[in-house]
């Protein structure tokens, strides 16, 4: 229904591929909700006999997903020869965390496929400019009422439901253009009923986007604060975007031929102080706060005129949503640069944007550079048009992008970076290996003693790479491997023997660890210092001898902790040693 020349459009599109695959591979049906974009394309499946794969918004649709399902669909061919239509709804909503690459990956496909594509968008400019200069667009129009009349009532003869002409007419035109809320209504309005008059569909009458302008009309023209709010309790809209409409239109409903600023100045105070509230919500997720939001935007400005404003006033639109629309293809853009950055440094997606970008496009100012930079982040010409900041695909940029192509043809099937970026191998020299392979004792079942590195032979440890550079694990002093069957005691034994050279080994206690402690006083010299210390006060032995006269109970406890303290003092050998004194 409606839509004649996009429907014939799109019908054209799908001949050509019946002989052969046309210049654009891919179509991109676009335009308001619930006009028949989706059911077109289904159609023309059904019309051609074609296969009919879909893809929509509730599938996840990361990269990897529409490689997997849209791209092997789309590089085989059917069964029996026939074509397979790939329908990817929504795709202007292919953004964010979780379907990141999923545009790039699109693109890609459109760019080799062998089967017919067709991308369903409401707004087109949600889709990349690479995306959109490989398709072919078709333009989708609101259904006009006069058309929707016939169709709904086909639905309520199929149904056995009378429907009076005004009331099929009252719905249509209630619907603003939109077949599917039309048949929503009518649904809604007919449930359980034999006939429907138009008086059964004002009660469920569904509050449609016109309305909007009919609230701003109740909140810029009247100074009844109740009615006001009424007109936008039954909106379609939260107070988030609420806010937008009364902010954009605020201005235009109060600006006076004598430049007097006050109504609209008035009208924004309690304009912003709603959107402190709004913020509020956000943040504590206390949603229950909206009524003050909506209550100071609404009231607020309904109340902040000091005089009327007569006269018709075309309301406008948020030109915020316009704005974010034409640049949203902008930021997407930024973002895939960005995750490929991030991808490459391993870093997070903030990092990468506000640390490394600068860095990614100066290393772009050199030619050599920009081909590897271009290679090895995968940029599409106009990423790199992006990231160079050249407003056209110069002669340069594209000999940069053509080259890159080039290094990564011939790097196919390498997994090596590019040179660039590699790097370089460490020299391993034989100081280094003594460093990381302590040498221990061993004895042989012959009870020979004999030095023996901790580490295996380098041939056979897989620590070692083939090039002889180290890897992450031999960087750390990893304590000497100990035969399991060995006692403890032996293990220590063993663990002491160990050369003066080599690192010494961690001992097994919680609070203790081998790195030397170079600007700290040796652990024992300040117990010692701190035992000494109290002795001296308490006049008390310095041995466990008992004390001839009879020690006092407090001075036992100080040869006590003397006693004790003196086992600490064994335990922090070697001196530098840190121990739970030290804590
Ligand atoms: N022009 C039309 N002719 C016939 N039926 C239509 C038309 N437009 C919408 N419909 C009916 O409305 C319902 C929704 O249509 P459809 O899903 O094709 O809309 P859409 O334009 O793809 O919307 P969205 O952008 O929300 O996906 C379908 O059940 C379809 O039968």
């Amino acid at each position: 229904m409606g839509n004649k020349k996009a429907v014939q459009d799109f019908r054209a599109w799908a001949e050509e591929w019946q002989s052969g695959i046309p210049e654009r591979r891919a179509v991109i049906l676009y335009g308001p909700a619930g006009i028949g974009k989706t059911s077109s394309a289904h159609a023309l499946g059904r019309d051609l006999d074609w296969e009919v794969i879909e893809l929509n918004a509730s599938d996840q649709r990361t990269a990897g997903v529409i490689e997997k399902v849209a791209g092997s669909a789309a590089s085989m061919n059917t069964f029996f020869g026939g074509k397979r239509l790939i329908i990817l709804d929504e795709a202007d909503n292919i953004h964010g965390t979780a379907d990141r690459g999923g545009m790039r990956a699109i693109a890609g496909i459109i760019k080799t496929t062998l089967q017919p594509i067709v991308l369903i968008a409401n707004d087109i400019y949600g889709l990349t400019s690479t995306i959109r200069n490989l398709c072919l667009e078709i333009k989708f129009g609101s259904v006009q009422s006069r058309s929707m009349v016939p169709a709904l009532k086909k639905v309520c003869e199929a149904e056995g439901v009378y429907c009076s002409q005004e009331a099929v007419l009252h719905i249509a035109e209630n619907a603003g253009g939109d077949f599917r809320s039309a048949m929503n209504d009518l649904q809604a309005a007919a449930n359980g009923k034999e006939t429907l008059e138009v008086e059964d569909i004002g009660t469920s009458g569904r509050d449609v986007k016109e309305n909007i302008f009919k609230a701003m009309q109740k909140i810029f023209k009247s100074t009844d604060c109740k009615k006001a709010l009424e007109s936008t309790r039954g909106l379609d809209e939260s107070p988030e975007d609420l806010v937008h409409w009364i902010d954009e239109n605020l201005p235009i409903q109060y600006a006076r031929k004598d430049g007097d600023l006050e109504d609209i100045r008035t009208g924004f105070e309690y304009i912003s102080k709603a959107d402190l509230y709004l913020g509020r919500v956000k943040k504590r997720q206390n949603y229950r706060m909206w009524r003050y939001a909506s209550m100071l935007m609404v009231c607020g400005a309904a109340l902040s005129k000091t005089r009327q404003y007569p006269g018709f006033i075309k309301y406008q639109q948020p030109s915020l949503w316009r704005r974010l629309g034409q640049t949203r293809s902008k930021r997407d853009m930024r973002d895939n640069i960005v995750s490929k950055i991030g991808e490459h440094s391993f870093e997070s997606m903030h990092y990468s944007r506000n640390n490394l970008m600068g860095f990614y496009s100066r290393m772009l100012k050199d030619e050599k550079s920009a081909v590897e930079v271009t290679a090895t982040l995968g940029l599409e010409l106009e990423e790199l048009m992006y990231l160079s900041g050249s407003a056209k695909p110069g002669k340069k940029l594209q000999k940069i992008y053509d080259e890159a192509q080039k290094l990564l043809e011939e790097s196919k099937g390498k997994t090596e970076e590019p040179d660039f970026f590699k790097t370089p191998a460490p020299a391993v020299d034989n100081k280094q290996k003594t460093l990381s392979c302590p040498v221990i004792i061993s004895e042989d079942e012959k009870g020979t003693q004999k030095e023996v590195s901790a580490c295996k032979s380098e041939a056979s440890d897989p620590q070692l790479s083939e090039d002889g550079q180290k890897t992450l694990l031999m960087g750390f002093n990893t304590p000497p491997e100990i035969p399991e069957k060995k006692e403890t005691s032996e293990i220590k034994e063993t663990a002491g023997k160990i050369l003066p050279d080599g690192p010494k080994p961690a001992e097994n206690n919680l609070f203790s660890y081998p790195a030397p402690l170079p600007e700290k006083k040796p652990v024992s010299e300040s117990v010692e210092k701190k035992v000494s210390s109290i002795l001296s006060k308490k006049k008390v032995p310095t041995n466990r001898e008992p004390s001839k006269q009879g020690a006092s109970d407090e001075a036992s406890s100080s040869a006590d902790m003397q006693d004790n303290t003196g086992e600490v003092l064994k335990k922090a050998e070697p001196k530098n040693q840190k121990t739970l004194f030290d804590f």
